[in-house]
């Protein structure tokens, strides 16, 4: 495939007319994606699990980029009830959704934790809440024009595996493994997804993008939890190696707007060390296409989650 080296936030095309939701549009990654797609036209709506922070993010968005169309919603990926909330509020108010960006995600150091619904923290948010969520919104984004649906992979899911006989680490807690599982989880999802779209004759398209290693909340929160020296060397590493956050949400912005995207591709950098640089088309690993994984994933989900859509 051909270089995408040159393609920058200022290639997006316009977006007016547009509806996109991004979850976890807060911070990071998803607040660039939220700006440069409102600056580039689209309506934007923020779902975020802090709405007071939103408000002052759409004000701060509105006033940058003179687009006064961005709203908030109230999302706690770490509740199916506020999914649900989330996704009955939304078919009350739009018509339709044409973009869904997938960007929430967190890294939780420490002790094992569980959301509300009693999942494991990383695979209930990053993996389980986007599972319900999209499947609640397909009828909206059934409706869209070119629907899109992004969820944002990891580097991480490289070096993770699925253990199905222990999903939510009850037996052998690993912070940064069940971090690198749920990555993976997104991953199988995004590609898992679009296999069934395409079975369903549906016009949504179902891609994934990773950031490499880019500057956001979530980066040092990974590394806190490697000891006096190992901050030391991950501070020295991070302002050495990690890319702008504008940088690293250039592969998920060039999934969600770029002519010529197809399902199932995978964005990331296309850097020296695959952590930095402009978009480029990527692959994931054998376990993350291997389309028996993918089924078995996502029928374990819908069991959890107790939203079940599109049948292989
Ligand atoms: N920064 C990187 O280098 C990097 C690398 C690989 C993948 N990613 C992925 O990029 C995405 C964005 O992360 P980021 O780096 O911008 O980090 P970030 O911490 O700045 O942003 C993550 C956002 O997700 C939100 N979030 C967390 N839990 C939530 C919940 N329960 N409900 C709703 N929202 C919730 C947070 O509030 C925050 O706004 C994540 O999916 C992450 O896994 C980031």
């Amino acid at each position: 495939m051909a270089s995408m080296s040159a393609w920058t936030a200022a290639d997006i095309p316009d977006q007016t007319g547009r509806t996109a939701i991004i979850t976890g549009a807060n911070s990071g990654l998803g607040l660039v994606t939220a700006t440069e797609l409102a600056r580039h036209g689209a309506d934007v709506i923020l779902a975020v699990r802090n709405t007071s922070a939103g408000e002052t993010v759409a004000a701060s968005i509105r006033a940058e980029t003179r687009n006064a169309t961005v709203s908030v919603r109230q999302l706690d990926l770490a509740s199916l009830d506020s999914v649900r909330a989330f996704a009955d509020r939304a078919s009350d108010e739009l018509d339709r959704i044409d973009l869904l960006v997938n960007n929430a995600g967190l890294v939780i150091l420490g002790d094992r934790q569980t959301t509300s619904d009693c999942f494991e923290l990383h695979f209930g948010t990053n993996h389980l809440g986007h599972f319900a969520l999209t499947g609640r919104l397909l009828p909206l984004l059934e409706r869209g024009q070119s629907p899109r649906v992004v969820s944002l992979s990891s580097l991480s899911h490289k070096g993770a595996h699925l253990d199905f006989a222990d999903l939510m680490f009850e037996k052998t807690w690993d912070a940064s493994a069940a971090y690198g599982a749920s990555k993976l989880a997104n991953t199988i999802f995004g590609i898992e997804l679009d296999r069934r779209l395409r079975a369903a004759g549906s016009p949504i398209i179902s891609t994934l993008a990773h950031p490499g290693v880019s500057r956001s909340n979530l980066t040092p929160r990974a590394w806190e939890n490697r000891g006096v020296v190992g901050k030391l060397i991950a501070s020295a590493y991070a302002a050495m190696n990690t890319q702008p956050t504008e940088q690293g949400a250039l592969p998920q912005l060039y999934a969600a707007t770029a002519e010529g995207v197809h399902g199932g591709q995978f964005f990331g950098p296309n850097g020296n060390n695959e952590q930095r640089g402009n978009p480029t088309e990527v692959q994931a690993t054998a376990e993350a296409n291997d389309p028996s994984v993918g089924k078995r994933l996502w029928e374990v989900s819908e069991r959890l989650t107790h939203v079940d859509y599109l049948d292989a």
